[in-house]
């Protein structure tokens, strides 16, 4: 199976519409991938919370229509990153899109663990309350975004759901990249997965990102790893060395289930 992680960056003197042009071409340019992944909040940056109230649009905006059609065109499952979505009946979520290479949509993740304690995101949006996994032709995806790497028992539910390839797109900054990898291997390891997380270039809102997406294999092998610049991350793996991994050091069927919690 081939993915490609378009790595872009997100600068202000880029407009938001010009963006999502220049990111539908590149979407283009991986026809012959199975799977493309953008970043998280791509359109606007991850950290720019002023403009999330003014870009946010509902879930069949424009970023919709445009990677719907990028995803047809290309013939690819696109997972489209995440966007500010208005939802007309409540808050704003950090949402994930993923569409079938013939441009329906096919998931939808509103990202469960907003990051920024009393500020940014975590004041601004409403959180997810759903964990999503989809079958594509060759693994079953599980859906997470960005701070949510942070939180392993979010990816246990994933994997009681038949997840065997995570999916993560971030906006992850460069002052914390070591959590970035480490997390991410973690990830892979713990729940004998492939993790593939996207993460952002450039400087947005003054927070310069890590860049450093990251394919990793369910042993906890780094398959790839981009830079801190753009870059589209082409990786090729055997999705049926997750139930290899799984069959031959079955870790995950030692899990004890229930523990009970320590009294203080
Ligand atoms: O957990 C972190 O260090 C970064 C998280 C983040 O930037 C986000 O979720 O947008």
């Amino acid at each position: 199976m081939r993915a490609s992680l378009i790595q872009i960056g997100v600068n202000e003197d880029e407009s938001v519409d010009s963006r999502r042009r220049r990111v539908a071409s590149l979407v283009r340019e991986q026809a012959g991938a199975d799977l493309v992944v953008l970043p998280e909040l791509w359109t606007t940056g991850a950290f720019a919370f002023e403009s999330f109230t003014a870009e946010a649009e509902p879930l069949e905006g424009p970023t919709f229509e445009v990677m719907a059609k990028a995803a047809s065109d290309a013939g690819v499952w696109l997972h489209a990153g995440s966007i500010p979505e208005r939802d007309p009946e409540g808050p704003l979520y950090n949402t994930s899109l993923i569409f079938s290479p013939s441009g329906e949509l096919a998931a939808a993740y509103r990202k469960i663990h907003r990051f920024g304690f009393d500020k940014g995101e975590a004041v601004l949006m409403g959180a997810g309350s759903e964990l999503v996994t989809l079958r594509l032709p060759e693994t079953t995806i599980g859906l997470a975004t960005c701070y949510d790497l942070r939180f392993p028992e979010l990816f246990r539910g994933l994997v009681d759901a038949g997840a065997e390839t995570l999916v993560i797109p971030a906006g992850w900054p460069e002052r914390r990249r070591a959590h970035w990898t480490l997390l991410a291997q973690a990830r892979a390891v713990e729940n004998q997965s492939y993790v593939l997380a996207c993460g952002t270039a450039g400087t947005h809102a003054g927070v310069p990102q890590a860049g450093h997406s990251i394919v990793v294999d369910p042993w906890g092998e780094v398959l790839a790893e981009a830079g801190s610049d753009e870059e589209i991350l082409t990786v090729d793996f055997d999705p049926t060395k997750v139930p290899t991994t799984r069959e031959q050091f079955p870790a995950l069927k030692d899990r004890v289930l229930g523990l009970p919690t320590p009294r203080r």
